[in-house]
């Protein structure tokens, strides 16, 4: 039995179908990333999970069992399934002590622990209004997790953090399924957010998985441009401009490159001579955009701050080469 089961979820909003056809399945634990443009139906199939919109087709289990809509239920959602909506709402004028106490179902040594992972003991004693954007976020967080979830779905949990309260919001999500047994489904537009975090990432295009993998498959190897671009930097160079490689198959119009590929040779030995074009100040490193036969292509680089203008020898290694 899987933990989580998704059938071929189909669901139309107005004109537009909002979940085309979508299915795959989560083993307890496992931590899936969800990534899309907008509109690509990120929000929608993660509601359907929940029970909290009905599909006009298709099916979810939960543990075996079938997740049921609003429509077939008076209380709308599952019980075992916790959802922090990008839009959550905190009551205002609350004590957040109290408001975490409405919806607790655990002892009060299990409830501590929660409030210590998503690191909201030191608010319990302030008012629901008297929080920053952050701080309601963590709280509407342990408001769900003291409802005791088995599968907790994320949309968007970082939008409207700041670099502090961001990171705080990390160590609490990688927290959770080491120290509370939660399994989690994320939805971030960040790329590094669901790099660094998931098992399998799953990548939506109108309502469709264009492409699932482990993270370094689905970076490294996209299916297409669209793919490619959802998780970073990338350039393509025409292979019938530059040739790295004999005998290509006619599917191999492009090579796809992400900028940490290609190296600055300081031997004076390389395959490639470019133009440096542009220098990009990126804190621990540099973006240098550089331009070889009107082919363009990014190159991380730490060190000497090359010159615009300066040509350089550049290398990529035979076994990161990938083809569009
Ligand atoms: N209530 C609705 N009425 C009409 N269309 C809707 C409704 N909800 C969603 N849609 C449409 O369904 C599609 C998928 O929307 P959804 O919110 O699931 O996308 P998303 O990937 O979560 O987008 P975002 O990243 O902007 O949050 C979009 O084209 C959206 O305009």
């Amino acid at each position: 039995m899987a933990f989580l089961e998704v059938n071929d979820l189909y669901k139309k909003e107005g004109d537009t179908v909002a979940v085309n056809g979508i299915s795959f399945t989560q083993t307890a634990f496992q931590k899936i990333g969800i990534a899309g443009e907008t509109g690509s139906g990120k929000t929608t199939l993660l509601k359907i999970i929940a029970g909290l919109a009905q599909p006009d087709a298709g099916e979810v289990f939960f543990l075996g069992e079938k997740v049921l809509g609003p429509w077939d239920q008076l209380i709308p959602g599952h019980k075992g399934i916790g959802y922090l909506s990008q839009h959550f709402e905190l009551r205002n004028n609350y004590w957040v002590g109290d408001f975490l106490e409405m919806a607790n179902k655990l002892t009060p040594e299990q409830a501590m622990q929660i409030y210590t992972v998503c690191q909201v003991e030191h608010l319990l004693r302030r008012r629901t209004h008297q929080l920053s954007g952050g701080e309601k976020q963590r709280i509407a967080l342990a408001r769900l997790l003291t409802g005791s979830p088995k599968l907790l779905i994320l949309d968007e949990p970082f939008s409207n953090l700041d670099f502090l309260h961001k990171q705080t919001m990390k160590q609490v999500i990688h927290d959770l399924g080491d120290q509370l047994g939660i399994t989690c489904i994320m939805v971030s537009h960040e790329p590094a957010d669901l790099l660094s975090w998931a098992d399998t990432l799953l990548l939506l295009k109108d309502g469709q998985i264009v492409q699932q993998g482990t993270a370094q498959q689905v970076y490294l190897q996209p299916v297409n441009e669209y793919a490619a671009g959802l998780l970073g930097d990338y350039s393509l160079i025409d292979t019938t401009v530059i040739h790295l490689e004999k005998n290509l198959s006619s599917g191999q119009q492009k090579l796809f490159l992400r900028p940490h590929q290609v190296q600055i040779s300081t031997n004076g030995i390389s395959s490639l001579k470019g133009i440096v074009e542009a220098v990009h100040y990126r804190g621990a490193y540099m973006l240098l955009e550089v331009v070889l036969k009107q082919q363009r292509f990014n190159v991380f680089h730490s060190g000497r701050t090359p010159q615009k203008g300066e040509v350089l020898g550049f290398n990529i290694s035979a076994g990161d080469r990938w083809y569009l």
